[in-house]
C-alpha cells in the first residue's frame, strides 16, 4: 500500500480498500479481500466485531443457552431423571454470557486481522471529500471505500420513557442480577428471544407489541405457534398494545400506562422496537452520498450515488435494505467483493435468504409466506407435516411444531417455514433447494438417516407426491406389473 504525507505531515494511505465499521460486514469484506492479496485499511470507532459479536447475535444465543439448560432441569423428570427448579445463579449466567463473547472475540481481533495484512485504525471515520476519508491522524485515499456502519436500536417516543433506566440490546448482556419484573416493549425477534429466555431463567416477564401479533414479518401460523409457546412458558404476552406513558412507580422501578388506563409494573425495562441505519457520524454528505430512513442509498450492485463507494450490512439503504442478519453482512461482503475487485456484475437481493428467531421453538423460514404467494401466483399447494409424526422428536419429547412448504403445482418451492426444535439447522435443504432451481420431488428422492429430525423435510416433500399415488394410471400400472408374475 502506497503511504505518503500530506502538507501537515499527516499520514496519507492508499489502499485498494478502505472499509469503515468492523461488525460482520466490515470484517467480512476486510477479510476476504487481504486474502485475495488487496491492500485493506479497517477502521472501528468503538469494539470489533460491532453488534453480533459484542452486543447482538453472540450474547443472545448464550443468554438463550443458559435458559435452554434451565427449561430441561425443569423437565428431566419427564424422562425419569430427578430433577425440579432450576437454581439460577443470574452472576454465573452473566460470566457465561461474556464467556461466550471473550471465546469469539480474537476471531474478530485487531492482532488477527493485523496478521491477515489488514491495516486497523482505532477511531472514527469521516469523509472529508469524495475521494478521502479521515480518522485520527491518517488520510485513506482508497480506490474504493465499504461503509458498513451498522444500525442502532430505534427507540419510540413515548412519553416519560427518557426518565426511566431503560435498556436496550446495548446494555441488557451487562446485566448480572435476576430482574424483578421484565417488562419488554417490543415483540419482534430481540424481544421475544429475550423475554422467553428470562422467563425460563426464572423472571416475571411481560412482552408488550403494538401490533396484533408478534413476529410480523412471519407466517401468522406459524408465528402463532412460537406465541403459543411462550405464554404457556408463563410470558405474559400483550398484542395491540398501546402504551400511553411510562411514568417513575412509588414502590421503585416503573409503570407502563396503557391507553386502556391499566397499568403494568416493573422493575426492569427492554426497549425492542426495532433498529435504524447508522447514517450519521460519518460526514456523507462530504462524500456526495445520499441517504434516507432506510439507510444509505445503494443499487442493486451495493454501490451509494458515490459510484466508488459501497454500502453494506445493516446501514444499506435503498436496493440494499431488507432483512437485516449477520448472514446478509456477509452476503453482501461477498458481492462488494466480486465488483470491486474482479469488476464482475452483481445484483443484491436474487438469493434466497433464510431466518430464524432462536426462540424455543426455532422459527425458521426461507422465501415467501403463504400470504405473499397467494398475492402473486394462481394454483399453489401447501405442504404440511408435524414434529408429532418424526420419531426422532418423539423420542426427545420436542414434538412441538411443524413444517409449512409453499409449491407450486410443478413442485417448484416458493417458500418454507419450520417451527420446531433444530429448525435454524432444519430449513438449509430447503434454502439448497430453492437456491439451486431443485425442485420438492428431489428433496423427496434423498436418503434420510433414521432416525433424525432431518426426516421432516423428506415427510413433507413426499406430501406432494402423495396425490399421484392416487393416480388411476399408477394404479393400472401397478395391477398390470402384478399381472406380469
Ligand atoms: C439482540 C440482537 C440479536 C441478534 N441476533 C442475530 C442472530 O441471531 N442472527 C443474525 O444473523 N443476526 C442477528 N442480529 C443482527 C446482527 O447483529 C446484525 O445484522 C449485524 O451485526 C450487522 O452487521 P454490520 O456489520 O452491518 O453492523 P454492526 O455489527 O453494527 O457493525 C458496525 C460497526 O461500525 C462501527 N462504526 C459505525 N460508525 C463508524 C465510523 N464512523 N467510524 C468507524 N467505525 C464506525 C460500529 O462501531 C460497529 O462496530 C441480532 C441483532 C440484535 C440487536
Ligand atoms: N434471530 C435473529 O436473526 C435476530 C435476533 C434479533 C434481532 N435480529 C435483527 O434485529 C432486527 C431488529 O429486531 P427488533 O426485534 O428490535 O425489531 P423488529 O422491527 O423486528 O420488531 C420491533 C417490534 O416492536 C414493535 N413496536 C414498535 N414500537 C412499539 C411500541 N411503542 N410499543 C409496542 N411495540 C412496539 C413493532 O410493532 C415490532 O413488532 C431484526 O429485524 C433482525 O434483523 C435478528
Amino acid at each position: 500500500m502506497m503511504k505518503l504525507t500530506d502538507q501537515q505531515g499527516r499520514r496519507v494511505l492508499q489502499p485498494d480498500l478502505c472499509v469503515i465499521g468492523a461488525g460482520s460486514a466490515g470484517l467480512s469484506v476486510a477479510s476476504i479481500a487481504a486474502s485475495l492479496g488487496a491492500s485493506v485499511v479497517l477502521i472501528e470507532k468503538n469494539r470489533m466485531g460491532g453488534d453480533c459479536l459484542n452486543v447482538g447475535c453472540v450474547p443472545s444465543k448464550a443468554l438463550i443457552a443458559a435458559s435452554l439448560h434451565a427449561r430441561a432441569t425443569r423437565e428431566a423428570g419427564d424422562f425419569g431423571i430427578g430433577a425440579g427448579e432450576p437454581i439460577v445463579d443470574f452472576t454465573k449466567v452473566h460470566a457465561h454470557v461474556k464467556g461466550a463473547i471473550a471465546a469469539i472475540a480474537p476471531m474478530d481481533s485487531t492482532e488477527r486481522y493485523q496478521a491477515m495484512g489488514v491495516s486497523v485504525i482505532a477511531g472514527e471515520a469521516r469523509f472529508a471529500d469524495a475521494h478521502t476519508v479521515v480518522a485520527g491522524d491518517r488520510i485513506i485515499r482508497a480506490r474504493r471505500f465499504v461503509i458498513a456502519t451498522g444500525s442502532r436500536p430505534a427507540v419510540p417516543s413515548i412519553r416519560g420513557l427518557d426518565q426511566i433506566p431503560y435498556l436496550t440490546n446495548e446494555t441488557i448482556f451487562d446485566l448480572a442480577e435476576k430482574p424483578a419484573h421484565l417488562v419488554v416493549i417490543g415483540g419482534g425477534a430481540v424481544g421475544v428471544e429475550i423475554a422467553q429466555a428470562y422467563r425460563m431463567l426464572g423472571a416475571q416477564v411481560t412482552l408488550l407489541e403494538a401490533g396484533e401479533r408478534l413476529l410480523a414479518q412471519e407466517d401468522p401460523e406459524m408465528a402463532g405457534v412460537v406465541d403459543q409457546a411462550l405464554r404457556s412458558d408463563g410470558v405474559a404476552v400483550r398484542t395491540g398494545a398501546s402504551i400511553e406513558r411510562i411514568e417513575p412507580a412509588k414502590a421503585g422501578g416503573f409503570a407502563v400506562v396503557l391507553s386502556t388506563g391499566e397499568s403494568i409494573d416493573g422493575s426492569h425495562l427492554l426497549v425492542a422496537t426495532g433498529r435504524k441505519p447508522v447514517v450519521d457520524g460519518v460526514a456523507l454528505e462530504a462524500a456526495g452520498i445520499a441517504s434516507d430512513a432506510s439507510g444509505i442509498l445503494v443499487d442493486r450492485g451495493l454501490r451509494t450515488s458515490n459510484r466508488r463507494v459501497y454500502a453494506i450490512g445493516d446501514c444499506a439503504g435503498g436496493a440494499g435494505k431488507g432483512a437485516r442478519f449477520t448472514h446478509v453482512a456477509n452476503h453482501h461482503a461477498g458481492l462488494v467483493i466480486r465488483n470491486a475487485l474482479f469488476r464482475l456484475p452483481v445484483r443484491v437481493g436474487k438469493a434466497p435468504i433464510p431466518r430464524v428467531t432462536y426462540t424455543a421453538p426455532e422459527l425458521a423460514s426461507v422465501g415467501l409466506t403463504e400470504a405473499q404467494v397467494r398475492e402473486q401466483h394462481g394454483t399453489i399447494r401447501i405442504l404440511r407435516w408435524a414434529f408429532a409424526d418424526n420419531d426422532r422428536a418423539r423420542t426427545e419429547r420436542q414434538t412441538e411444531g411443524h413444517v409449512k412448504a409453499v409449491v407450486t403445482p410443478r413442485g417448484r418451492i416458493l417458500g418454507c417455514s419450520i417451527v420446531g426444535a433444530h429448525a435454524g439447522e432444519l430449513i438449509m435443504p430447503w434454502v439448497l433447494a430453492m437456491s439451486r432451481g431443485m425442485k420438492v420431488s428431489h428433496l423427496a428422492g434423498l436418503i434420510y438417516p433414521y432416525p433424525t429430525f432431518s426426516e421432516v423435510t423428506k415427510s413433507t416433500a413426499v406430501e406432494f407426491l402423495k396425490p399421484s399415488a392416487q393416480n388411476p394410471w399408477v394404479r393400472r400400472l401397478v395391477s398390470l406389473v402384478r399381472r406380469l408374475g
